[in-house]
């Protein structure tokens, strides 16, 4: 690298939503989950300093306004940990319960007064991933998402893989500069500021940054099923059971509607409580966990079925008529029946049905909510399915819409969810997973 040049790794992961099988997939039933086109972004600036000048690291997490700056050499007398002199990217290793706590009471004094749990362990997981995989280097690393913190929508395991694949792709490119975990003839110096650029990570490194993430995700969550590390890692729709991972290319496109309760929840207490719950009542908590299994396995099968036909070209034409003629008339005139017809094809009407009864199922496990009862309720009205999404008691549901259904009928019923103060998105679902690029600036990037 050129003296005084500034190297710019930027790495994006998505998130996902959980189609079927959340929670009962950490006690090792099956789960299908997709990835959501909403990205969180590590990027990270690396400029060598002359020999002698103080060096700092930098983290910056806005979304939880979070600001710090560390001297290298107080955080390595701080934390003294072998690793922080050999650090080694490709053996991933566990942070112990001693590492947490020494790590976990460092940050806490580092942090303003009272910063909630939240916070702690998202700098507590940084700095693990930072120490285990680069060692002390002077970095500024600055992590933004596209995503709600702690809405279901896998937030956590985008976090730990835009990192953990930032860490790598930089550690790499020291080690040796055409070594970066995308395909070496792909890196060269494009410019960042491009929207475009961002490289795949090969299939060798995707298993590296998957493994790295989970023990981040660990940190975050206590009992991860690593579904959502998995998910956000590889992309596209996936079946995941037991640690393995099943790439569903599935000819079904998927469509839904997503509402924010807007309710706060945390993951890490939601997994306990079921925990405490499958201890207190192991038979009955058994049968649920082997019936959602069952959903999620007759899901993938829906999924991966040769029958699912796309939409022919005729049915599209109909359908948009139909569409138009109902902009031209006033809200109150759309009657919810009207939209309660729109037409199903058979894999979308049993996908319904299954989406109704794992979310019974999530409600006896305890992880439901009010307001995710509420949607459900509103949604039912107008005949469409509901479930929440992720570790729920509030956060996001999730709602199947139609392939026939027009745009215009899914604006009514989202006028009905936001009018009940909750906030609905679209989003593209089962796209790529983990992207990375580089940029090199010889000026040393000043920004
Ligand atoms: N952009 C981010 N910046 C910093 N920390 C983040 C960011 N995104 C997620 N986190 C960390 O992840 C935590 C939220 O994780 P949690 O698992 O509770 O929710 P989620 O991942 O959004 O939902 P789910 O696990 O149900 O999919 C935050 O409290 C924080 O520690
Ligand atoms: C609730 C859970 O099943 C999904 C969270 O997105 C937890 C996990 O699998 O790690
Ligand atoms: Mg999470």
């Amino acid at each position: 690298m050129e003296e005084g040049a500034e190297l710019v790794v930027e790495a994006r992961a998505p998130g996902k939503v959980i189609l079927s099988g959340e929670h009962a997939v950490v006690h090792g039933t099956a789960a299908v989950a997709a990835a959501l086109g909403l990205y969180s972004t590590a990027r990270i600036r690396h400029r060598p300093l002359s020999p002698g000048t103080e060096e700092f690291l930098v983290l910056e997490l806005p979304q939880l306004n979070v600001h710090v700056t560390w001297s290298l050499k107080m955080i390595e007398e701080i934390l003294d940990p072998p690793s922080l002199q050999y650090p080694n990217p490709l053996v991933v290793k566990e942070c112990s319960d001693s590492d947490m706590t020494r790590l976990g009471s460092f940050v806490v004094k580092q942090l303003s007064w009272g910063a909630p749990k939240g916070t702690v362990a998202a700098v507590t997981t940084f700095l693990f991933l930072y120490t285990s995989i680069l060692g002390l280097q002077p970095i500024t690393v600055r992590v933004t998402s596209d995503l709600p913190v702690g809405a279901g929508l896998g937030s956590s395991a985008a976090y730990c893989v835009c990192l953990a694949a930032a860490l790598l792709d930089l550690a790499a490119t020291f080690d040796s500069p055409t070594q970066a975990i995308t395909t070496p003839k792909e890196q060269g110096s494009q410019k960042l500021a491009d929207t475009g650029n961002w490289h795949d990570v090969d299939e060798k490194n995707l298993e590296l940054v998957n493994k790295w993430a989970f023990e981040g995700e660990r940190i975050i969550h206590g009992r991860p099923s690593g579904i959502d590390n998995t998910v956000s890692s590889y992309g596209y729709v996936v079946r995941f059971k037991q640690g393995e991972l099943m790439r569903l290319h599935s000819p079904m496109p998927l469509r839904m509607l997503l509402t924010n309760t807007n309710v706060g929840r945390n993951t890490k207490a939601l997994v306990a409580g079921v925990g405490e719950r499958a201890l207190r009542h192991p038979a009955a908590m058994a049968a649920i966990f082997k019936a959602i299994d069952g959903i999620a396995e007759e899901v993938v099968s829906i999924l991966l079925s040769p029958s699912n036909p796309g939409l022919d070209s005729d049915d599209e034409h109909e359908h948009k008529d139909e569409a138009r003629s109902w902009q031209q008339l006033p809200d109150e005139c759309l009657p919810k029946s009207d939209i309660a017809s729109v037409v199903r094809t058979k894999e979308e009407a049993k996908l319904e049905e299954l989406v109704e009864m794992n979310q019974g199922l999530l409600q006896c496990i305890g992880v439901s909510h009010v307001s995710i009862e509420a949607i459900c309720q509103i949604t039912a009205a107008f005949k469409l399915q509901s479930k929440l999404t992720g570790a729920g008691g509030g956060g996001c549901v999730l709602t199947l819409l139609p392939k026939q259904m027009s745009s215009t009928y899914v604006e009514v019923v989202k006028v009905d969810l936001e009018g009940q103060g909750f906030s609905c998105f679209e989003a593209a679902i089962g796209g790529h997973g983990v992207q990375v690029r580089q940029e090199l600036n010889p000026d040393g990037g000043d920004e």
